[in-house]
């Protein structure tokens, strides 16, 4: 294998517990100095990312990203740690200033997915997450160096573990960013 998609899919896809109600996440800190968040649900849309913006470990080609509703997570401890990584973008992305590892990220503008944080629960201890459903943004891997000649081997790694891939997120996720514009519209015109 000459590349790393993700360190939780290079192996296979282990499926997750759908039973599983949450956990804790920790930055890459050693020990007490550890950034704690504590998620009171699974995550749901866990998904393989390729955006420059989403966290990846070393090395990963992906992040994997998943949400859960924004009333289900805290920061349980060294939040004067936490900065955000770009106060422009929709996703207010926390990170560890010393690690570097996103923690959450929260939309706070109008947009269908605000009141979901978007967290990586590779950085829990635990197991039973959800596991990814699809890939998004793969193109954008480009961007970031990737050979375009090798685009191929990426989506065929993706099929071979059972998920599609897309150059945005999945149609149902696209279908509720598309509706929320509509509703948003249609608002508009009727005042
Ligand atoms: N090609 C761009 C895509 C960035 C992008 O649109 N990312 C998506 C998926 S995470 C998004 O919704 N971003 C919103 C944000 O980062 O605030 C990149 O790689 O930077
Ligand atoms: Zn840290
Ligand atoms: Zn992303």
């Amino acid at each position: 294998m000459s590349f790393s998609i993700h360190p939780l899919l290079d192996n296979g896809l282990t499926k997750g517990d759908p039973n599983k109600a949450g956990g804790k996440l920790y930055c890459h800190c050693q020990g007490s100095a550890r950034v704690e968040v504590t998620l009171a649900s699974n995550t749901a849309h866990n998904h393989a990312c390729g955006c420059s913006k989403c966290w990846k470990p070393k090395g990963a080609l992906f992040s994997i990203v998943g949400v859960v509703p924004s009333d289900k997570v805290s920061v349980t401890a060294h939040e004067d740690k936490l900065h955000i990584v770009d106060s422009s973008a929709v996703i207010q992305r926390y990170a560890c200033k010393e690690c570097g590892v996103h923690l959450y990220g929260r939309i706070e503008v109008d947009h269908a997915f605000k009141g979901l944080d978007f967290v990586n629960t590779e950085l829990s201890e635990e197991t039973g997450w959800q596991e990814p459903q699809f890939a998004a943004f793969v193109s954008s891997i480009i961007e970031q160096g990737f050979d375009p000649e090798k685009m191929g081997d990426i989506r065929q790694r993706f099929r071979s573990l059972g998920l599609e891939t897309y150059d945005c997120l999945s149609p149902p996720l696209m279908d509720l960013i598309a509706t929320h514009t509509a509703k948003k519209s249609s608002a508009a015109k009727s005042k």
